[in-house]
């Protein structure tokens, strides 16, 4: 096969809890994480020119070595320069649907498929941990997107625990086009504010490990979406929501509507999201929350819990 297309997810974070400042400079966290039905096409080609190429629909996106999908397939021809120099160089194609910048691993699940993909074009056989293992090195929330489905994430977010899937819970996306959170601006704040309450780096794995017997994973398990919704939380709100009061708006506009079961900021924000039994209701609330917020500048969108990570479309 000379050409894979994947179906990359985005993610929402049903909770994310700070637990402390790790040795590396980051932070030691405890969340939930689960896929979502938005999604980006990515199109892997080998091409005869030992480069790699990226195009992508959106001009937001940069298409250089700054793109996360450009430095999977560097880190690819690294690891695996034989393959490299046999299979020639990779073209990508990055047909961007994922708000940029959002709060929903758009980079990530771009630079997972890229890995997939390669992985299949370059005939490695790579197992799903070391494709995690990889694409660990290239950002945090790399593995989960790799994994999918509903995943509780420790570590710097790249130590995964598979939960059993949640499906069919509807959601409700809200973002403004023009304001994006850079997720270091995000945890730099948190911890200029917040850092003292956690200074003490003894024991973080174990508490962020607490995590697996709290209220939500066993809401989680119950597959309980009322009662996961009463249960999602989000540190990051704490820095997030105050600096941006158009999106403390958005949340209370959500939280105020008949139908929601809860709503919260996903990762590094901006965008938040409403969880709902059905996609009759969320169809109805994101028409309601049209009407009460007038601004073009607000994309809304309807999906929901899914229960995969990179999914392979077609080959050629
Ligand atoms: C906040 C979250 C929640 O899922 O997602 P997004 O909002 O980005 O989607 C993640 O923690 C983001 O993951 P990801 O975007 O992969 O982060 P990375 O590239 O590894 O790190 C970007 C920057 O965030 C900070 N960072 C990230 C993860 C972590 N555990 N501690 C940190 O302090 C660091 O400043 C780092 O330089
Ligand atoms: N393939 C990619 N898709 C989206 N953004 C990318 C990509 N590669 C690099 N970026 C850059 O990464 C930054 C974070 O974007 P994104 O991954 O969408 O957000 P988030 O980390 O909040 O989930 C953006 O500023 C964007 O310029």
């Amino acid at each position: 096969m000379r050409s894979y297309s994947l179906i990359a997810p985005a993610k929402i974070n049903l909770y994310l809890e700070i637990i402390g400042n790790r040795p590396d400079g980051y932070h030691e966290l405890a969340m939930i994480l689960q896929s979502i039905g938005l999604a980006d096409q990515i199109d892997v080609h080998s091409i005869s020119t030992d480069s790699i190429r990226v195009h992508c629909n959106h001009p937001q996106v940069p298409t250089d070595k700054s793109n996360l999908a450009y430095r999977a397939a560097e880190l690819m021809a690294m690891q695996f320069p034989e393959a490299f120099a046999q299979y020639g160089g990779v073209e990508i194609s990055i047909n961007k649907q994922i708000p940029v910048a959002a709060g929903l691993a758009g980079g990530s699940t771009n630079a997972a498929a890229v890995l997939v993909g390669i992985d299949l074009l370059w005939k490695l056989g790579l197992t799903q941990p070391e494709l995690e293992e990889l694409g660990g090195t290239l950002g945090s929330d790399v593995p989960f997107c790799v994994a999918g489905g509903t995943a509780i994430a420790t570590g710097r977010g790249d130590q995964l625990s598979p939960l059993p899937s949640l499906d069919n819970i509807y959601i409700v996306l809200g973002k403004y086009r023009s304001l994006e959170v850079s997720t270091p601006w995000a945890y730099k704040t948190y911890r200029e504010q917040f850092g003292d309450s956690y200074r003490d780096s003894d024991n973080l794995a174990a508490r962020a490990n607490a995590v697996h017997s709290g209220a939500i994973v066993k809401a989680v398990l119950d597959k309980d979406a009322g009662e996961i919704a009463q249960k999602l939380h989000n540190d990051l709100e704490r820095v997030v929501l105050p600096a941006y009061p158009q999106v403390l708006q958005l949340r209370e506009v959500f939280a105020n509507q008949e139908g929601v079961l809860g709503t919260m900021m996903s990762g590094s924000g901006p965008t938040v999201f409403a969880l709902f039994e059905s996609q009759q209701q969320a169809e109805l609330v994101l028409l309601q929350v049209r009407e009460a917020i007038i601004d073009k500048d607000l994309e809304l969108f309807v999906t929901r819990t899914i229960t995969h990570g990179i999914k392979v479309v077609s080959s050629v």
